[in-house]
């Protein structure tokens, strides 16, 4: 009798995996958004529902401040976790964003998507400036769907085609926009959006959130070595549900096995037949972000959360500023002394 298949439970991480890629554009495009910020009314802050923690930039925090916010978890539709798991996570998620005006969970690539954020906008977006304008700014790491989202709320709001560039690759946007309108509200005021390059963090102590970020196409292919995301990529699916790949090989925590099985029988064979396994790892990953071998949170949400809190209350910044009793102790003597 076959033994039974036992995934995985720690990924091996090699202390060689890069851990920057703050490329020059993304240093720009948060200078930029920093002076922009005065003229802003609102901001859309995009996420990847598959890892809703660990994409997360906190350097938004310090340049955002308190600017009234919504949140958009993009790619819904790359999730097809069972309905239990996605509603707790869901709730999970939502504690996260205690500040924000609303949550949304949005597939861009679907019409009318746009819909329940528009109608968030239509009434929770005010013009501060004469002309009776709003104008509304959207970030998010690279490569979360930013550009796609607003082509699907002009699309919807307006009924306008494609403004705003966007392709599989991180840094399509490398500059900040020109206002696009996306609604006309009834009182005559209109609603303009802005968008910008996705900025990275310049450094990332977890070599393990690197991997999510690159699996998730935050960070360019070249960045990390094929077969290590192929094989990143290979311990979550094995988590979840091995017999995606069944039609290629057994279930198997040999990612050099699986890569050869599926070069094979995809085609991706050089010289003397011998299998371009690179070329399988990439595509492998890419069949992932397409959708086609299973959909599931890259993040440990609840793990993610005590982590992030642990890091952020050491370093007193970010989302957690102020709620421990240490910082409520602190902001409390602050208060006195100013
Ligand atoms: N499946 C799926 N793909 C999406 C969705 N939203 C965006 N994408 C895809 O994700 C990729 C990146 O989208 P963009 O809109 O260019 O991302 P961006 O955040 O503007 O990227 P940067 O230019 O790096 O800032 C594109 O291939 C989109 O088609 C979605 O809801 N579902």
């Amino acid at each position: 009798m076959a033994s039974k298949f036992i995934p995985r439970n720690v990924f091996p991480l090699s202390e060689s995996i890069p851990r920057s890629y703050f490329l020059g554009h993304h240093k720009a495009g948060l200078e930029k958004m920093k002076k922009k910020i005065d003229s802003v009314d609102y901001v859309i802050e995009c996420r990847d529902v598959r890892i809703p923690v660990t994409s997360i930039n906190p350097m938004f925090e310090e340049v955002l401040g308190g600017k009234r916010r919504l949140i958009v978890y993009t790619k819904r539709d790359l999730l097809n976790s069972n309905d239990n798991i996605l509603r707790k996570n869901k709730e999970r998620v939502r504690k996260l964003d205690s500040k924000a005006a609303a949550v949304f969970f949005t597939t861009s690539t679907f019409s009318h998507s746009g819909k329940p954020i528009l109608e968030q906008l239509k009434s929770d977006a005010r013009a501060t400036n004469n002309l009776g304008t709003c104008q509304v700014m959207v970030v998010g790491m690279p490569n979360v769907g930013k550009s796609t989202l607003i082509n699907t709320l002009r699309n919807e709001g307006v009924h306008k085609a494609k403004a705003a560039q966007t392709g599989a690759q991180p840094g399509i946007t490398r500059k900040m926009g020109t206002p696009i309108k996306i609604l006309d509200r009834p009182n005559g005021s209109s609603v303009y959006i802005l968008d910008t390059p996705g900025v990275f963090v310049p450094y990332i102590p977890d070599a393990e959130r690197m991997l999510k970020l690159a699996l998730c196409g935050c960070v360019k292919d070249t960045i990390i070595a094929p077969v290590t995301l192929a094989d990143y990529l290979l311990y979550h699916i094995n988590q979840n549900k091995p017999d995606v790949y069944e039609k290629w090989c057994e279930p198997t925590n040999d990612v050099n096995l699986l890569l050869d099985r599926f070069a094979h029988q995809t085609g991706l064979l050089g010289k003397g037949g011998i299998p371009n396994i690179d070329q399988a790892a990439l595509n492998l990953v890419q069949k992932w972000r397409a959708g086609e071998l299973g959909g599931f949170f890259l993040d440990d949400i609840r793990a993610e959360l005590k982590k992030e809190r642990d890091t952020q209350n050491a370093l007193g910044i970010g989302l957690y500023k102020n709620k421990t009793p240490a910082n409520k102790r602190k902001n409390a003597r602050d208060a006195q002394t100013t």
